[in-house]
């Protein structure tokens, strides 16, 4: 498990630290000169390298100014852009003691700090970091959206990319794309949450030996999957391993069932009752799956899967409503989620993606947009939860789960082939496989993201790939995981 914190959480947590006399800085500095030394070793040489440093006002440019002492003091050729009048006093005598050279943007101005920057093989970005409020403001902004504009720099984030809000994700103005951000003390949670953890490339974490509090949001690995996925004992039989009932697709959208089915079935979901049209159900459902009764009451599941496909048919809305009435778990997908009553039980998952989001809140009286949710993923996916009482599953490349009683949840195994049509589907039904075996909601909806963003990248293999691919992919991607165990 991987677990994030705010960035109040770590200030709090270094205090103690700090009021003890602990050089915590001293030591994130050694990370982050680490990180930036292992890059420049591997493309090549260290000494006679030579590294941009953008430093800022606070102990975010001074963590950046102690790295490029460091980087000096090993030959490497290190050029600070001091961002702003104020700067970290030792630490910036540190920098100019081993060597530093200093440009200060004022007088440097933009233009030319930028093309002296991208000469640079590595760039630390240490404007900004948990003391931010807001995003990178005037010349510091035109200093950073002329590099992005440059475009193919290497840099590595100090703490965070500078922009990027540590405790949501949310990004203001321009934010220069690390390759890799060094985070210090916890991993911030706007690093793990759209659309901050699209800037951040891979993370290094540099332990400071803190005390920190319960972590602010939680990511599963690979053990967390092997843990809790559900496999089948000596003594179980089709039932006990859990039905699922699946309420999906329409004369106008019969593919949409189908890839739930699929979904279903390839993660492992031994029985499946289907309601659905009859010339679906005549010809072209799997043939594991077996035909539901008609209405959802005269059905023996242990969840219900609906609305995938779902649209303009009145006999398949009510069976949607009757299963999220129904008390059992169940998954609310596409066309059942405007069908979704004022309050909902936490047995309830709801699989959004931003537009259909942004729909939802606007229903309930909080006017949004799909830009607003892609802005500010988290508050809009813990808004649906408080509003609605369900466990919110918001899709996207960084995939963010709230339960209704606050816990957040993201993963991003995924790739960008995975935005094709058909591909939410599949997802619902890996998630409805994981309620019928008994999983928790958001346990299961995060087990779930993670599986089909799996199975994204093993069908995809780099190149495009169609839903159904990523639904025939789910079975390796659990054999892979199972592997070596029983
Ligand atoms: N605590 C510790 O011991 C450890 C902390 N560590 C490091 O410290 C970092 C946090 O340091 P920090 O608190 O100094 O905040 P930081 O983000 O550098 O900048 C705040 C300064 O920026 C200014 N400012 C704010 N917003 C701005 C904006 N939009 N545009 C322009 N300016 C803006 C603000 O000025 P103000 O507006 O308040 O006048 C203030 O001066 C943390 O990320 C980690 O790297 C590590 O060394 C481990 C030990
Ligand atoms: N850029 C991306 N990177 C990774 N995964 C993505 C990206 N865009 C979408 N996805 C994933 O693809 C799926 C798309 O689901 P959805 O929007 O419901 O599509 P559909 O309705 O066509 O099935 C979700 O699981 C989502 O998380
Ligand atoms: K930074």
């Amino acid at each position: 498990m991987i677990s994030a914190y705010t960035g109040t959480a770590v200030q709090a947590a270094e205090k103690p630290l700090l009021e003890a006399g602990v050089d915590l800085m001293a030591r994130a500095a050694y990370g982050l000169a680490n990180a930036v030394l292992w890059r420049l070793r591997t493309s090549g040489r260290v000494y006679g390298s030579s590294v941009a440093l953008l430093i800022g006002p606070g102990n975010n440019g001074a963590d950046a100014l102690y790295a490029g002492e460091l980087l000096s003091r090993r030959g490497v050729r290190t050029t600070a852009v001091l961002g702003s009048e104020r700067v970290h006093g030792p630490a910036f005598a540190a920098f100019q003691a081993a060597g530093g050279t200093v440009v200060r943007l004022a007088e440097r101005g933009v233009r030319d700090s930028a093309s002296l920057v991208a000469q640079a093989d590595l760039v630390v970005d240490g404007l900004l970091g948990t003391g931010a409020r807001g995003g990178l403001r005037d010349a510091v902004a035109d200093l950073v959206a002329a590099l992005c504009e440059i475009g193919g720099l290497q840099v590595i984030a100090c703490d965070l990319p500078s922009g990027v809000n540590a405790d949501t994700g949310e990004v203001s103005g321009v934010v220069l794309s690390a390759i890799e951000t060094v985070t210090f003390g916890g991993i911030k949670a706007g690093l793990l949450l759209p659309p901050g953890e699209g800037f951040a490339g891979d993370i290094s974490y540099v332990d400071l030996d803190l005390s920190l509090p319960a972590a602010a949001l939680e990511r599963l690995d690979q053990d967390d999957l092997l843990r809790h996925w559900p496999r089948p004992g000596r003594s179980d039989h089709k039932y006990s391993r859990g039905v699922l009932g699946v309420v999906a697709g329409s004369t106008a959208y019969p593919g949409a069932a189908q890839l739930a089915l699929h979904g279903a079935l390839a993660a492992g979901t031994a029985m499946i009752r289907y309601l659905g049209p009859a010339t679906l159900r005549a010809g072209g459902l799997p043939p594991e799956v077996v035909p539901g009764a008609s209405t959802v009451a005269a059905n023996r599941v242990q969840a219900w899967l609906v609305g995938p496909g779902v649209s303009d048919d009145a006999e398949q809305e009510r069976r949607c409503l009757d299963a999220i009435n129904s008390g059992l778990p169940v998954l609310a997908d596409a066309g059942a989620l405007p069908l979704l009553p004022e309050r909902v039980g936490p047995q309830v998952v709801i699989t959004p993606h931003a537009g259909e989001l942004a729909a939802l809140l606007s229903r309930r009286g909080h006017p949004t947009v799909r830009a607003d949710v892609e802005r500010s993923a988290l508050e809009h996916a813990r808004l649906a939860a408080q509003l609605t009482g369900a466990t919110v599953l918001l899709k996207g490349a960084t995939i963010v789960v709230v339960s209704p009683q606050g816990e957040v949840h993201s993963q991003s195994e995924g790739t960008p082939w995975l935005a094709t049509a058909g591909s939410g589907d599949v997802l619902a039904g890996i998630l409805g496989a994981l309620l019928a075996a008994g999983v928790a909601p958001p346990l299961a909806a995060a087990m779930a993201a993670s599986v089909h963003g799996r199975a994204g990248v093993l069908a995809s293999g780099g190149g495009p790939m169609t839903a159904s691919g990523i639904a025939e992919a789910v079975p390796q991607v659990l054999r892979e995981l199972f592997e070596g165990i029983d």
